[in-house]
């Protein structure tokens, strides 16, 4: 019998997110969609697929946009979705993060990110001298001085800033992180480092990881798991190994043949189709199954 330690720590199911009327066009609908602790998760998907908002919505983060979110979100057993402000506000930095694009817009530009640092441990329960050596340990594991913590967010470069905000989920010991294509900005050697450091917060914490990305071949060198969305909908979710070396949705072949990197994942084979396919184009109806049916694997 399936106990409690063996249900996914996220499991989405049956997530509808809508923008304007209660009858608008889903921007996006995910039948089913887990994350086990420790597990690193890539979301996949071409502009516009519906990484963003799906990720936003597990953190709560799209209420505030005025979005409509229906279905399920439970969080260790936890349901979210009718879940009340508070409740999310607590959650967000003791158990769920986000790691941003564009980490400045989640400093103060005029207080010291350790202002930032602290203020957000104290919120979440430590004691003065708690956060400070928190704060340091932090600091320490992504490899910066703990005397960057006194710089303005613009005296620090964005690879820098981006460790800041991990060295912030490790101090609050964050069990899950939503990053959103955290490196994009970022040069390949920088990439790696915060890759590498994510990973580090996974084996010190068990942290879950919700990696998204446009780039799958940054995501198979990464995740155990890649999930690529179209149209607001998972097509495939497979371990990354597989999905890369043999994709079956037409819109994970496209992703792989737009961005071949050498000694990353292979593109895929010259028969393999970039063109949009049927099961990317036709948008399954109310019931329709999941990803894998739908790209007609
Ligand atoms: N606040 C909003 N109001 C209305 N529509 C929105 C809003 N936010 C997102 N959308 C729409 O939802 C769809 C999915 O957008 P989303 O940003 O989640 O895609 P994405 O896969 O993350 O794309 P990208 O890789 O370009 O960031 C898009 O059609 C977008 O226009």
């Amino acid at each position: 019998m399936a106990t409690a330690a063996d249900a996914p720590f996220l499991d989405l199911r049956d997530l509808c997110v809508r923008y304007g009327t209660a009858d608008s066009a889903p921007v996006v609908r995910i039948d089913e969609l887990t994350l086990s602790r420790g597990e690193f998760l890539g979301l996949a998907g071409e502009s516009g697929a519906g990484k963003t908002t799906a990720g936003l919505t597990v953190l709560g983060l799209t209420r505030h946009t005025g979005a409509r979110v229906t279905g399920s979100i439970r969080l260790a057993g936890e349901e979210l979705v009718p879940a009340p402000e508070k409740r999310l506000r607590r959650l967000r930095g003791s158990v769920m993060a986000l790691v941003p694009q564009n980490p400045a817009a989640a400093f103060s530009p005029v207080l010291p990110v350790g202002a930032t640092v602290l203020r957000a441990l104290r919120l979440h329960g430590c004691t003065r001298a708690e956060a400070r050596r928190r704060a340091a340990t932090g600091l320490e594991r992504v490899g910066l001085p703990v005397g960057h913590l006194s710089r303005l967010p613009h005296q620090l470069s964005g690879g820098q800033l981006q460790r800041v905000a991990i060295a912030l989920a490790s101090a609050l010991r964050t069990r899950l992180l939503v990053a959103d294509e955290p490196t994009s900005a970022l040069d390949v050697t920088v990439q790696a480092e915060i890759c590498a450091l994510l990973a580090e917060l996974r084996d010190a914490h068990g942290t879950a990881v919700l990696f998204i990305s446009h780039d799958l071949a940054l995501l198979a060198g990464l995740c155990d798991r890649i999930a690529v969305m179209h149209q607001g909908r998972v097509r495939e979710d497979r371990p990354a190994a597989d999905l890369v070396a043999a994709p079956r949705a037409d819109c994970t072949r496209r992703l792989l043949a737009a961005a071949p990197r050498p000694g990353a994942a292979a593109a895929p084979g010259p028969g393999a189709a970039v063109a949009p396919g049927p099961g990317d184009i036709a948008e399954p109806g109310p019931g329709g199954g999941r990803g894998e049916e739908a790209a007609g694997a």
